[in-house]
C-alpha cells in the first residue's frame, strides 16, 4: 500500500500531518471578516459541534486477517469515477480565501480525481470554473425569485460541463450566524457574485446593520418552492438532480419518489441550530431510500475514519465544506490538493485496519452507533 507524497510548496503545508494542521494554517491566513464567515454556525452552534461529535461517538468494529496488501479507494458518483469517495461541497466566495478563488479549487478537484460542487455564489463565473474543472464539477443552485435568471444559470452550468445539479433545499432564509450579524459580514469591494448580480447591484442592497449577506439573500431567494415545483425544475435541465439538505427519512422518500438523489446535510450547522447531525440522520435515510437513489453526506468530515463510517452506513461519497476552504486559504490549489490527499490517505489506512480492501467491503457491521 503506497501513500501519496505530494510535492507541495511551503514547508508548513508539507509538514501538515492532518486536516487540523491545515485548518490552523488556513485560519492564520484569513482576516476577521472572512474567518468569521467561514467558521460560523447558526445561533449557539450546537449542530456545528454535533456534526463532529456524532462521528467521534460512533465506534468501529474492525475485522482481522484479511489480505490488505492492496487497498482500493476508488469509487464513482453518478457515473463519474473518483479516486476516493471524497468530494468538495459548495461554498460561497472562495475569493475570500485566496486570489485564485474557485479556479484553484476546481484545479485541485481535477488534479486529485475528485469532484467540486460550484456554488451559485462563486466569485468566479461558471464558465471559467468549468474550464478548470474539466468535467469534474457539479453546479449548486440557489433558486432565485427570478426564475428566468435561475434557468439561465442552469443552461450555463450545463454548457460549461457540469455533470449534476445540486439543488439546495435547506435555506429559504439564511440561518442566523450571530457573529456575522455582530461584525456586519460584507463582501469586500474587489469581489463580486458574477453568476447572480453585478457588483453595483450588490452594493445597492448594502445597509448599515447586520450581516450584509443575510440582508441580501432575504430578497433574492425563492421561498415558495415546494415538492410540486420539482416538475418545473426537472424541465429546466437534463442533469441529474441532487437535493442538498435532507435530514429525515420522510423527505428522503419524497426525493427518491421525485427521481432525485439525496445529499444529507444540515449546511454545516449554519441553518437550523439543534438540527440533528448529518451522520446521525444517515441510517434512517439509507433505509428509507432503499437503493433507489444515490446518497451523499456532508458535515464535520475531517478524518479518514469519518469517511469510512459514512460510506459503511450507505453514503456513496462525502463532501468537504470548511476543510476545503482551510486548504484553499492555506495555499490555494496546493492546499486543497493536500487536504484531499491527506484525507484519502487516512481513509485508505482506516480501510486497511478495518480489513476492507475495497469500497464494497465497507458494510454497516463495521460501525457501532
Ligand atoms: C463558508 C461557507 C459557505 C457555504 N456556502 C454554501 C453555498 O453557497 N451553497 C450551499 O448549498 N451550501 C453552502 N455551504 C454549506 C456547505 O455546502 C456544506 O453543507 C457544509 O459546509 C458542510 O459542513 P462542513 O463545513 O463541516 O464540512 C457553505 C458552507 C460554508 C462553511
Ligand atoms: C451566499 C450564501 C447563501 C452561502 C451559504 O449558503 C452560506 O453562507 O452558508
Amino acid at each position: 500500500m503506497t501513500l501519496h507524497n505530494l510535492d507541495t510548496p511551503g514547508d508548513a503545508l508539507r509538514d501538515a500531518v492532518n486536516l487540523a494542521d491545515i485548518e490552523a494554517l488556513g485560519r492564520a491566513a484569513l482576516d476577521r471578516n472572512a474567518l468569521e464567515y467561514y467558521a460560523s454556525g447558526a445561533n449557539d452552534e450546537h449542530t456545528l459541534r454535533e456534526n463532529r461529535a456524532a462521528f467521534t461517538r460512533a465506534r468501529l468494529r474492525p475485522r482481522i486477517l484479511v489480505d490488505v496488501s492492496a487497498v482500493d479507494t476508488r469509487t464513482s458518483a453518478l457515473g463519474l469515477p473518483l479516486s476516493s469517495p471524497i468530494g468538495i461541497a459548495p461554498s460561497a466566495f472562495h475569493g475570500l480565501a485566496h486570489p485564485d478563488a474557485e479556479r484553484a479549487t476546481a484545479r485541485a478537484a481535477h488534479a486529485r480525481d475528485s469532484v467540486m460542487t460550484l456554488s451559485t455564489f462563486s466569485n468566479t463565473p461558471i464558465e471559467t470554473v468549468g474550464a478548470d474543472a474539466q468535467g469534474r464539477f457539479w453546479f449548486q443552485l440557489y433558486l432565485l425569485r427570478d426564475r428566468a435568471h435561475s434557468r439561465a444559470m442552469l443552461d450555463r452550468a450545463r454548457a460549461a460541463g457540469a455533470r449534476a445539479l445540486v439543488f439546495t433545499v435547506d435555506a429559504p432564509y439564511l440561518g442566523r450566524r450571530e457573529v456575522n450579524e455582530r461584525h456586519r459580514f460584507a463582501l469586500p469591494t474587489h469581489l463580486g457574485a458574477p453568476n447572480v448580480a453585478s457588483r453595483d447591484a450588490l452594493a445597492q442592497v448594502e445597509t448599515d446593520s447586520g450581516s450584509q449577506l443575510a440582508n441580501y439573500f432575504r430578497d433574492l431567494a425563492d421561498k415558495t418552492f415546494t415538492w410540486h415545483d420539482l416538475a418545473w425544475l426537472r424541465e429546466q435541465t437534463p442533469l441529474p438532480i441532487i437535493l442538498k439538505g435532507i435530514l429525515t427519512a420522510e423527505d428522503a422518500v419524497l426525493a427518491a419518489e421525485h427521481g432525485c438523489h439525496v445529499w444529507v446535510s444540515n449546511h454545516g450547522g449554519r441553518q437550523l441550530d439543534t438540527a440533528i447531525s448529518s451522520f446521525e440522520a444517515l441510517p434512517e435515510i439509507v433505509d428509507a431510500v432503499a437503493g433507489r437513489s444515490e446518497i451523499y453526506l456532508d458535515g464535520g468530515v475531517t478524518r479518514g475514519t469519518d469517511v469510512l463510517k459514512a460510506v459503511a452506513l450507505g453514503a456513496r461519497a462525502v463532501f468537504l465544506g470548511r476543510a476545503a476552504l482551510w486548504g484553499l486559504a492555506a495555499a490555494g490549489q496546493h492546499g486543497v490538493e493536500r487536504t484531499l490527499t491527506l484525507l484519502e490517505d487516512e481513509f485508505r489506512l482506516a480501510m486497511a485496519l478495518c480489513g476492507a480492501a475495497q469500497i464494497e467491503d465497507l458494510t454497516p457491521a463495521l460501525v457501532r452507533l
